[in-house]
C-alpha cells in the first residue's frame, strides 16, 4: 500500500508559483527592451496597425506591421515609466486551457467527461499589449484580442476550455501575488490553485486619488458591453458603483484596438460632468496603452474655453432648457447694441437715407439664408438695392458701382454688420432691457432678470459658467465662425488691442491657444478673459462616450450632438442619480443627437464599489422617495455599519473628529462632502492627514469614489441640490469602505 506525500505548505506553493510566473514575465520585459532598441531605429507610422490575427499581433507576412508593433512596444515602454507605483504590470493574466473545438461555447454539462484532463494543454498569457519573441511566438496576448476573450468570458458554467484562470499581481515588473479561479470541476494534479480570487482582492484594496483600470478582473457581463460592436448607440445603465464608467473606458480602448483606423483617425471623445471627474479618470486609458482619446468635461467642450463655475440651480435650469433657444435666436438676429439704427451717407454725390424698419427688414431677409458672420456681402447687396429703390437717379449700374466702392458705406457696414463673437452676443443679455426685449413671451421678467444678472456676474469675475458653454456653442452655430477677414477680424478684440500687435503676430491668431500680445497683457481684465481666444468650428468625432448622461441638459445634448453628427455613441447613466429635472425634454434632445442609429443596451446590476452596509444605507434613503430607482446588488460585506453622529454647533470640530477617526482606521482617500453653507467653515480640513482628505461639494462628487466619506448634514444637501434626494443618493454611494454621516 502506498501513502500519499504530505501536502506542500501553501506559502511554498505560492512562492514556487510566483517564481515560475516571474520567469515568464522576465522574458517579456527582456523582449520589450530589445524591441524598444529596434524601435529607436525604425521610422514608424503608429496609425498603420490595422489588421490583426487571432492573438492580436500583426501577421507574420506584414513586415511593416512588425515595425509598427515595435513602435507600439516602444511607446508602451515609455508610458510604463510614466505610470506611478500602482502600475500593476504589463502581464496580468494567464490561462491554462484545452482546445474544445466546436464545443467552446457549450455549457459544462454538455462537455466530454473529464475534459480538463485532456493532455493537449495550452498556456496563454494576457497583458496590456501583445508581445512576441524573436521567433514571432506570442509571449503575451493583448487583452483586447479575440484570443484573450476567454480570460473574461470563462465561468464554471461555460468554461470555454479554460481549466484555470490566473491573475498575476505585480509591482512594476515584479510578480508579487497570484490569484486563481478554477473553471473546471477539479484541477489536474500539476495545476496548483491558490488565492481567494482576484476580484475580491481588487475590491478590498484602498482607492487612490485616481481611478485604476480593471483589466485583470473584468467580469463576463462587463466584457460583453466592452466588446460590443462600435457602430450605433450603446447604452450602459445600472445603479451606483456598478462599473459603468470603468467599463465604458475599457470599451473606448477596445474600439481603438479593434477598429483603430476608424477611431484613431476619426477621434474618440469622452465627456464627463466636471473637471474633477476628468482628473479622476484620466489615467485609465493611458494605463491601457491609449492616449489618443480626448477627455472633456461639460465646461470644456468648446476647445478654447474652460468653465468650472456653476449657476444658481434655477438659472442653470433656464439656461439648459430648450426654451432658451428662442431667446438666443432673437438676440442673435436682433440689432447689435450701439450699431446705427438707420443709414445715412453720400453715395455718388447723392444723400441717401434708409430708415430703421428698412434695415431691420434687410437683416431679417439676410439671416433667413445666411449665418450672421457670413452675411455681410449679402447685406451690403440688399442695402444697395434698397438705396437704389428709394433714390433712383442716374443709371442703376453706375449707382450700384458707386455704392459698392463707397468708403462711407464701408464705414457703415463695419458698424452695422460687424463679425460678432457668440460670447459677445451672450453678454448683451447682461443688459436687463435687452433681455426683456428679446425674452418676452419666452421667460418671465423674473427669469430674465436672473439670466441678465448671471451675465453681469460673468463680467465681474471674468469666467463663464458650465451652463453658459452650451449657450455659446448654440450661438456659434447660428452666427458662424468669426473669419480672418481684414477689419472684420475684430469681432471680439477692440481695434486698439490689435494695433498693439505686430501684423505678423496677428496673422498667426488662427491657432486655438494663441492670442495677440496686447490681449494677453490685458487678460487680467475680466471682459478680455471671457473673450480670450478664437472659437472655431466644432471638432467632429467618430465615437462619443458620454458618462453621467442623466445629468445633461437638453442644450448640452445639442452641444455634444454637434460634435457627433456622424459618430457612434456609448452612453452611460443612472436616472436615480440625476440632477437634471426635465428628463422628458432631455431625452428628446438626446434622441435628436443620436439620430436613427440602431441601439443596444447593457444593464449592470452588481455594485463593486460600496461595502454592502454602506449601500444598504443609501438604498434605504432613496427607495422611499424614488421607488423605481435601479438598485444594484452590493457584493462585498464588511460587517461595519455606517456611523451616524450628531453635528453640533461647532461644525468644524465635529467634522474634524469624524475625519480623524476614519483616518485612523482606513488607508487612502477621505472625502468630506458638505453643502455649501458649511464649505468655508470646513475648508481647513482640506489636505489634512498628509493630503488624504478632500473637502468637496455634493455635485462635484459625481462619478468619483473614496475609501471613506464624511457626509455633512444630509438634509441640507437635499435642500440645496437641484436634484434633491437624488444628489444625496450620489453622495451616499461614494465611499468604498467606511462612511460617517453627521446629522443636525
Ligand atoms: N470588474 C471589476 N474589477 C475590479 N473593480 C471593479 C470592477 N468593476 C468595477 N470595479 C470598481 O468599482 C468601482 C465603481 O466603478 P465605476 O465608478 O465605474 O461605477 P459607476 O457605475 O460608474 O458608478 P457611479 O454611477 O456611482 O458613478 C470602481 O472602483 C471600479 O474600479
Amino acid at each position: 500500500m502506498t501513502t500519499s506525500p504530505p501536502p506542500t505548505p501553501v506559502s511554498d506553493v505560492l512562492t514556487r508559483e510566483i517564481a515560475a510566473e516571474q520567469a515568464h514575465v522576465d522574458r517579456v520585459y527582456a523582449e520589450l527592451a530589445k524591441a524598444s532598441e529596434r524601435a529607436n531605429l525604425v521610422a514608424v507610422d503608429g496609425l498603420a496597425r490595422g489588421r490583426t490575427d487571432r492573438t492580436g499581433d500583426v501577421r507574420d507576412e506584414e513586415i511593416t506591421g512588425l515595425f509598427e508593433r515595435d513602435a507600439l512596444v516602444f511607446n508602451a515602454a515609455r508610458r510604463q515609466a510614466a505610470l506611478d507605483r500602482q502600475y500593476e504590470g504589463l502581464v496580468f493574466g494567464r490561462l491554462d486551457l484545452v482546445d474544445l473545438g466546436g464545443l467552446r461555447e457549450a455549457p459544462a454539462p454538455d462537455l466530454p467527461d473529464e475534459w480538463w484532463l485532456d493532455p493537449e494543454r495550452e498556456v496563454r498569457y494576457i497583458g496590456r499589449l501583445g508581445v512576441r519573441d524573436e521567433d514571432y511566438e506570442p509571449l503575451v496576448i493583448d487583452w483586447r484580442a479575440p484570443a484573450a476573450s476567454a480570460f473574461y468570458r470563462a465561468t464554471p458554467v461555460q468554461p470555454h476550455g479554460v481549466i484555470r484562470r490566473r491573475v498575476l499581481r505585480s509591482s512594476a515588473a515584479t510578480v508579487i501575488g497570484v490569484e486563481d479561479d478554477l473553471m473546471a470541476p477539479a484541477a489536474p494534479a500539476d495545476l496548483e490553485i491558490t488565492g481567494d480570487g482576484a476580484l475580491m482582492a481588487a475590491l478590498t484594496r484602498s482607492r487612490g486619488a485616481q481611478m485604476r483600470d480593471i483589466v485583470a478582473t473584468i467580469q463576463r457581463h462587463q466584457d460583453e458591453a466592452i466588446r460590443a460592436p462600435g457602430r450605433g448607440v450603446t447604452e450602459i445603465t445600472g445603479g451606483p458603483g456598478t462599473g459603468k464608467t470603468v467599463v465604458a473606458l475599457h470599451r473606448a480602448a477596445y474600439l481603438l484596438y479593434s477598429e483603430r483606423r476608424k477611431y484613431e483617425a476619426g477621434g474618440v471623445l469622452v465627456i464627463g460632468p466636471s473637471s474633477a471627474y476628468t482628473a479622476y479618470i484620466e489615467r485609465v486609458l493611458p494605463s491601457l496603452g491609449e492616449d489618443s482619446v480626448t477627455l472633456r468635461s461639460l465646461g470644456d467642450v468648446i476647445e478654447v474655453l474652460s468653465a468650472g463655475r456653476v449657476d444658481r440651480p434655477e438659472v442653470a435650469a433656464l439656461k439648459g432648457s430648450l426654451r432658451v433657444r428662442q431667446l438666443l435666436d432673437r438676440v442673435a438676429g436682433g440689432r447689435i447694441p450701439d450699431a446705427p439704427e438707420s443709414f445715412r451717407a453720400f453715395v455718388g454725390g447723392q444723400a441717401i437715407t434708409l430708415p430703421p424698419n428698412t434695415l431691420d427688414g434687410i437683416r431679417a431677409r439676410v439671416l433667413r439664408g445666411h449665418r450672421r458672420n457670413a452675411g455681410a456681402a449679402a447685406a451690403r447687396g440688399m442695402l444697395a438695392d434698397a438705396a437704389w429703390a428709394t433714390h433712383r437717379q442716374g443709371e442703376r449700374a453706375d449707382f450700384l458701382e458707386a455704392f459698392g466702392e463707397s468708403l462711407a458705406v464701408d464705414d457703415f457696414m463695419e458698424a452695422w454688420w460687424p463679425q460678432v463673437d457668440p460670447r459677445e452676443v451672450l453678454l448683451w443679455l447682461g443688459d436687463t432691457d435687452t433681455s426683456y426685449r428679446h425674452g418676452r413671451g419666452v421667460f418671465t421678467d423674473g427669469e430674465l432678470a436672473g439670466i441678465a444678472l448671471s451675465m453681469r456676474d460673468a463680467l465681474d469675475v471674468g469666467s463663464w459658467t458650465v451652463a453658459d458653454i452650451a449657450l455659446i456653442d448654440e450661438l456659434a452655430a447660428r452666427l458662424g465662425p468669426v473669419t480672418d477677414n481684414g477689419d472684420e477680424e475684430r469681432g471680439f478684440y477692440e481695434i486698439d488691442d490689435l494695433d498693439d500687435v505686430s501684423n505678423r503676430e496677428f496673422r498667426t491668431l488662427g491657432g486655438p491657444a494663441s492670442i495677440g500680445r496686447a490681449a494677453m497683457e490685458r487678460a487680467s481684465d475680466p471682459r478680455d478673459a471671457l473673450l480670450r481666444n478664437r472659437i472655431g468650428l466644432p471638432e467632429e468625432y467618430a465615437h462619443i462616450l458620454v458618462d453621467e448622461a442623466q445629468d445633461l441638459s437638453p442644450m448640452q445634448w445639442r452641444m455634444i450632438g454637434r460634435r457627433g453628427e456622424y459618430a457612434s455613441w456609448t452612453v452611460v447613466g443612472d436616472a436615480a442619480q440625476a440632477s437634471w429635472n426635465d428628463r422628458v425634454e432631455a431625452l428628446r434632445a438626446r434622441d435628436d443627437a443620436f439620430g436613427r442609429q440602431p441601439r443596444r443596451h447593457f444593464h449592470m446590476d452588481t455594485n463593486y464599489r460600496n461595502a454592502r452596509e454602506i449601500f444598504d444605507y443609501a438604498r434605504d434613503t432613496i427607495l422611499p422617495l424614488v421607488p423605481d430607482a435601479d438598485i444594484p446588488n452590493a457584493v462585498r460585506g464588511t460587517g461595519i455599519q455606517p456611523e451616524v453622529r450628531e453635528l453640533g454647533l461647532d461644525t468644524l470640530a465635529d467634522t474634524r473628529a469624524a475625519v480623524d477617526d476614519l483616518a485612523a482606521t482606513v488607508g487612502g482617500s477621505i472625502a468630506v462632502i458638505t453643502p455649501s453653507r458649511y464649505a468655508d467653515r470646513l475648508a481647513p480640513l482640506d489636505g489634512a492627514h498628509d493630503g488624504r482628505v478632500i473637502v468637496i461639494d455634493p455635485l462635484s462628487t459625481k462619478g468619483l469614489e473614496y475609501d471613506a466619506t464624511v457626509v455633512v448634514d444630509p438634509d441640507a444637501i437635499t435642500d440645496e441640490a437641484p436634484g434633491g434626494v437624488r444628489v444625496l443618493y450620489v453622495v451616499l454611494t461614494r465611499a468604498a469602505h467606511r462612511m460617517t454621516v453627521l446629522r443636525t
